[in-house]
């Protein structure tokens, strides 16, 4: 039987690492993704999306339940991934220069979206509940399941590309990599070049496409009524870096252009980076006052075969809906990345961590393979501390959906983050970890000696 829509075709089809080159079916658009095939000249029929992942990623999280929402909200998660040589017949000679970046860009599939409907409007774990459109957001559940990541570049090694600052869980099929090039990636920097974008037209851009260029960090995911579980929401109490910050403290060294642009980092694109969205043109509301749009009721039961475009509309975030879109901004507001009040102003505050003194004896434990642990030890991380920073990173951020949030506040929390099984409650404005226990299944790399765990700092 041949599923609905092309969400289903894309999140099954890379399901099974092995199937290669999926056709999906026909969108009621045209849309290309040439598979990069080693060798293979790739002819394909307009309105076919062949894809072959390049790799999948070996990942410190192996679940969604706890894994951040954004990279930046735990700069201690790591991952590798491995370039197949079904792709490149020499994977190290596709990675040549890569190392000169300090940041990539990762595309994504979400293969383990579970539910595979996809809707208009979602409900962002950061709205609380109230919703909007799914192109305004993060939301895993997209037409298309794509995902978009910015990522710490830590080394390249071989047919290796070592990261850090990742929110995909293990397995995940990887479509592309690609520097980040703060001169091409960011707003600001687009518009201090002499390049191929002007003032002007990134003004133009601005007006027309102030939609949903969707650089909010919505996690949630949760798809609506009867959808029960949904995954991660951020906030985080550790700070994370701006990609120049984070750049200007690594020891990559970046490319000029990517180099000359870090020395600006305006103040909303600081905001930004704490959602996770710290690079990608940001074209949405003004935190100014909302402009309505209305839709249709009935359009909230609709899927996205049935219709596009039509703004969602929130009285300022606190409504079922979201709040709606901006006036045309000013001149100056083209210099920099905006994005909704209800992204930077998000109803869900940052929780503070707590460990029982059992918890932190668990760490302990687990951090040295002691007593009950076996030879368990970490993979990704480097010590028990930096296990420690990581899940209070994973959890200051609220990772509950609303669902969780809000109907079912006293059950417990479990989440796995390298080899550690974590059992946490929340309270109010704290959640606190109760038993921390070797994961029955660690997530596994492929050869030990080259953990991301090992990963230099
Ligand atoms: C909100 S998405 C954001 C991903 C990406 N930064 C983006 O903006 O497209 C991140 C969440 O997706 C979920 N996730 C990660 N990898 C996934 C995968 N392979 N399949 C399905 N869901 C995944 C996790 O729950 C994680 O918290």
């Amino acid at each position: 039987m041949r599923p609905p829509t092309s969400n289903r075709h894309l999140a099954a089809a890379w399901t099974s690492p092995s199937r290669r080159l999926t056709p999906l079916a026909p969108p009621p658009r045209a849309c290309s993704i040439l598979a990069p095939s080693a060798g293979t000249a790739t002819t394909q029929a307009p309105g076919n999306l062949l894809t072959e992942p390049i790799g999948y990623l070996e990942s410190c999280f192996s679940a969604k339940n706890g894994t951040p929402r954004q990279p930046s909200i735990c700069s201690h998660s790591r991952a590798c991934l491995r370039i197949r040589k079904s792709i490149f017949n020499n994977p190290e000679h596709s990675l040549m220069g890569l190392e000169q970046f300090s940041h990539v860009w990762i595309l994504f599939v979400f293969h383990k979206n579970g539910h595979l409907s996809c809707k208009a409007k979602v409900q962002p774990p950061r709205l609380n509940g109230a919703k909007t459109g799914v192109f305004s957001t993060r939301s895993p559940h997209r037409p298309n399941a794509i995902g978009l990541t910015l990522a710490k570049l830590e080394r390249v090694e071989g047919g290796a590309v070592y990261l850090s600052g990742i929110d995909m869980i293990h397995g995940t099929p990887v479509l592309d990599i690609k520097p980040y090039i703060a001169d091409y990636d960011s707003p600001q920097n687009v518009i201090e070049s002499s390049g191929e974008f002007t003032l002007q037209n990134n003004q133009d851009k601005l007006k027309t496409g102030s939609q949903s260029e969707g650089n909010t960090d919505s996690c949630d995911w949760q798809q609506l009524p009867g959808h029960k579980e949904s995954q991660p929401c951020c906030r985080s109490k550790e700070k994370p870096k701006s990609p120049e910050a984070r750049m200007s403290g690594g020891s990559n060294v970046g490319s000029d252009d990517a180099a000359n642009s870090q020395q600006s980092s305006p103040e909303p694109r600081e905001r930004a980076a704490e959602l996770g969205e710290e690079s990608s043109p940001k074209v949405a509301q003004e935190q100014s006052g909302p402009r309505s749009q209305e839709e249709s009721p009935s359009e909230e039961h609709e899927d996205r075969r049935l219709k596009r475009g039509a703004g969602a509309v929130v009285p300022e975030g606190r409504g079922p809906e979201m709040p709606p879109r901006a006036p045309p901004r000013a001149a100056g507001a083209a210099q920099r990345a905006v994005v909704p009040a209800w992204v930077s102003e998000a109803p869900v505050a940052s929780l503070e961590v707590r460990f029982t003194p059992h918890a932190e004896m668990d760490l302990g434990h687990l951090g040295s393979g002691g007593p009950g642990v076996g030879q368990a030890s970490f993979k990704y991380f480097q010590s028990a501390e930096e296990a420690r920073h990581a899940i209070e990173a994973v959890l200051s951020a609220d990772p509950r959906s609303v669902y969780r949030r809000k109907l079912c506040q006293d059950r417990l929390f479990y989440f796995t983050v390298d080899t550690a099984h974590v059992t946490c409650w929340f309270g109010d404005g704290f959640a606190e970890v109760l038993r921390i226990k070797p994961a029955f299944e660690p997530v596994q790399t492929s050869k030990a000696a080259e953990s991301p765990g090992s990963l230099g700092s």
